[in-house]
């Protein structure tokens, strides 16, 4: 990958002429522009560094809401009304869109969308490790939308303020959905604990699986530098974190979101009449917020269930829909070929001779 994505040509705020493009100018320009508040557009230019980082991020974003789709996904097909499902059907449908928007986003960088799907697929990079745990009844899918779309809003409000233009505007869009299946998620959830008692035990069994998922995996690692086995690594990240505020592309350190999520989880819960899952959380009159059992690198790490069953079956359930999806991708790029030909369109349509869904898959 180049400094620059190609054409990227004399448009944009701190694109230097050739005549002035002498030794640091175009870093400082570009320190000003993200100083001064201003988004970062495509044809700027960037530190390589920047480039690297905002890929990395927008893809493991992008990668985290089509991954996403699977545990919430598998319940399709079992929702107990057809209100239920037409619901569900719609917000798995809008992490599809999500993870639209962001690989958008991540092209406008020089990358295209198959090389960062291959990366996936690789295991090069990574989706997030909250996603590699199983939706095991229904209450699953109320948990998930609660407390994982509800971590999402949290730590993604800021980034409708981050500092490349593409990806702050994607993250507006991406907000106000997830802030819809946060309340359908909670709405779910309240029916389940207005319900009978085992269906409010339903619910509380998958509040005890999901809330460390939730508040560990969805902020990152803690603030910490002193990790305990790992502390070199936890060393590193923490000057990565550091980079990303400098540059604007995080406004907010991980533990002050994760803080932020605690003290909006424990009423909601409350009224719900469900227990989160750690004996640490209770108000703390002189702070104003929940203390809470500290993330510890550790306990991170072992979060994040690499390896895991989990963490296999979401990358080869992927796989095979890729696979499987191959002819729509052919079959868009011939409709493409032939539209810019001038050409008129086959006239067999395209779908009509490809797979359909198994039902063992279904
Ligand atoms: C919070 C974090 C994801 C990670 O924090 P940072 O401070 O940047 O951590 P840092 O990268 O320094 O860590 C070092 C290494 O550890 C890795 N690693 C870290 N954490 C994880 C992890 N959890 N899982 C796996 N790996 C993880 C990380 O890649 C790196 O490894 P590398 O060196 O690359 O090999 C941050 O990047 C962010 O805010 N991203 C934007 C938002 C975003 O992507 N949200 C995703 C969910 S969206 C959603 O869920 C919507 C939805 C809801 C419901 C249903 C369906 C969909």
């Amino acid at each position: 990958m180049s400094a620059q994505p190609a054409g990227a040509a004399a448009a944009g705020h701190g694109e230097p002429g050739p005549q002035e493009s002498g030794p640091g100018e175009p870093l400082d320009r570009f320190e000003a522009l993200v100083a001064a508040g201003e988004a970062v557009e495509p044809r700027d230019w960037m530190p390589d560094g920047y480039r690297r980082m905002m890929i990395r991020q927008i893809a493991q974003h992008a990668h985290s809401e089509i991954i996403g789709m699977q545990p919430e996904g598998a319940w399709l097909t079992r929702a107990p009304s057809l209100h239920r499902k037409s619901v569900l059907i719609a917000k798995v449908q809008d992490e599809a869109g999500h993870g639209l928007y962001l690989y958008s986003a991540a092209e406008t960088l020089g990358v295209d969308r198959a090389e960062l799907l291959d990366a996936l697929h690789r295991g090069q990079q990574r989706a997030s490790a909250t996603f590699n745990h199983p939706a095991l009844t229904w209450a699953d899918t109320g948990t998930i939308a609660w407390l994982t779309d509800g971590a999402a809003v949290i730590n993604q409000a800021p980034l409708c303020r981050t500092s490349y233009g593409p990806y702050a505007r994607a993250m507006r869009r991406v907000c106000q959905e997830e802030a819809f299946h946060v309340r359908q998620g909670y709405d779910l959830m309240r029916a389940l604990c207005e319900g009978t008692p085992e269906q409010k035990a339903m619910a509380q069994d998958a509040v005890n699986r999901w809330w460390l998922p939730a508040v560990a995996l969805m902020f990152g690692p803690p603030d910490t530098e002193a990790g305990g086995a790992d502390a070199r690594t936890a060393a590193l990240g923490a000057a990565v974190s550091r980079r990303a505020m400098a540059w604007g592309i995080k406004r907010h350190t991980n533990d002050e979101l994760r803080g932020r999520f605690v003290d909006a989880c424990v009423p909601q819960a409350e009224r719900l009449g469900l227990t989160l899952p750690d004996p640490a959380i209770r108000w703390n009159e002189e702070r104003g917020h929940y203390d809470f059992t500290p993330v510890d690198w550790d306990v991170y790490r072992q979060a994040l269930g690499e390896e895991t069953h989990w963490a296999r079956q979401r990358i080869a359930h992927r796989l095979a829909a890729h696979e499987e999806g191959a002819w729509v991708r052919e079959a868009a790029a011939a409709y493409a070929a032939r539209a810019q030909a001038g050409e008129p369109p086959v006239a067999q349509a395209a779908g009509a001779s490809g797979p359909g869904r198994t039902e063992e898959r279904a």
